[in-house]
């Protein structure tokens, strides 16, 4: 059977941050109900940085079903669980302690192995192992969203750009001491786990990211560790982005709306183009070609 190409990446451009937070919270609960629709649980990985500011939204949020919820992390630092460094830490203060979730489906690191970062990256794989085996017998897992945020340099989960872990095709974690920022020891999903889940959503917000976001989109070919996430049909990317770091991209953005498959996103994205070329061409005028 002929493999399909990845679908194009669906970019929401969000008038201010707050607005960001209330759509993506949406969309988590619609990701959430979609995956216990459809296969009784619900997997998310969370990502470093700014990203748990932005969930915010999800503290609050009625009809969800918190208890089929399964919390991994897609990168963590080697700091014990309830340092500011940590990414559990993060997520903990800015909606895993506010909300319903049995502790027991939250995935963190074994704080007991900071001092071996292989022992560290090799134990958290296998707690990925001990979760999908059962369900998932496919070579990688297949989370059902993944949350991903954008470093100034193109980085994403603890994949910096040129490193040779972006390399990596048979661990499902692994590890590195050299992070450019950053805690510099840290352990980190591999990029055949990011490329290989349902949805990736990708958050930023902020002018300092306006420049990366540009590259990223509108520049894919460069091979910056973003641009490297795109998930293999039927998997889905998505771009959450503000105003702000959104000033400088022409990717044209799409409406806010749930899509949920490869064709509604190919879709999505030629209206966005057809419109974007619209406008240009009427700022243009008539006579002149763009
Ligand atoms: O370097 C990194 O930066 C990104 C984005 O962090 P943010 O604080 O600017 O949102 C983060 O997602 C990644 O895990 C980290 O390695």
């Amino acid at each position: 059977m002929p493999v399909q190409p990845p679908a194009p990446p669906v970019f929401y451009r969000f008038r201010t941050t707050e607005v960001l937070v209330d759509s993506l919270a949406n969309f988590v609960v619609k990701a959430q109900r979609d995956a216990v629709d459809k296969r009784g649980k619900f997997t998310i990985a969370l990502s470093r940085g700014t990203l748990a500011a932005n969930l915010r939204g999800l503290v609050g949020q009625e009809n969800v079903q918190w208890d089929k919820w399964e919390v991994f992390f897609c990168d963590e630092a080697a700091v014990p669980l309830e340092s500011p460094d940590s990414n559990y830490h993060s997520n903990y203060l800015s909606f895993l302690s506010h909300v319903p979730i049995p502790p027991n489906q939250i995935h963190t690191i074994d704080a007991s192995l900071l001092d071996d970062l292989e022992e560290l990256a090799d134990e958290y794989e296998k707690q990925l192992i001990g979760h999908f085996a059962a369900s998932n017998a496919a070579r990688y897992p297949t989370f059902d969203l993944m949350l991903l945020g954008m470093g100034t340099e193109g980085e994403t989960a603890s994949l910096f750009p040129e490193h040779e872990l972006l390399s990596e095709k048979d661990a499902w974690v692994s590890y590195l001491e050299d992070a450019p920022r950053g805690p510099p020891r840290r352990i980190t999903m591999t990029l055949p786990v990011l490329t290989h889940c349902y949805r990736v959503v990708f958050v930023v917000s902020g002018a300092e990211k306006a420049q990366m976001l540009h590259t990223i989109l509108d520049e894919p070919e460069t091979g910056l560790p973003c641009s490297r996430v795109r998930p293999a049909a039927p998997g889905l990317v998505f771009w959450f982005a503000d105003a702000d770091a959104a000033s400088e991209t022409t990717y044209p953005p799409t409406t806010f709306r749930w899509i949920d498959n490869q064709k509604e996103a190919e879709e999505a994205v030629e209206a966005a183009q057809r419109k974007a070329a619209r406008r240009l061409q009427e700022a243009l005028g008539e006579d002149e070609d763009y």
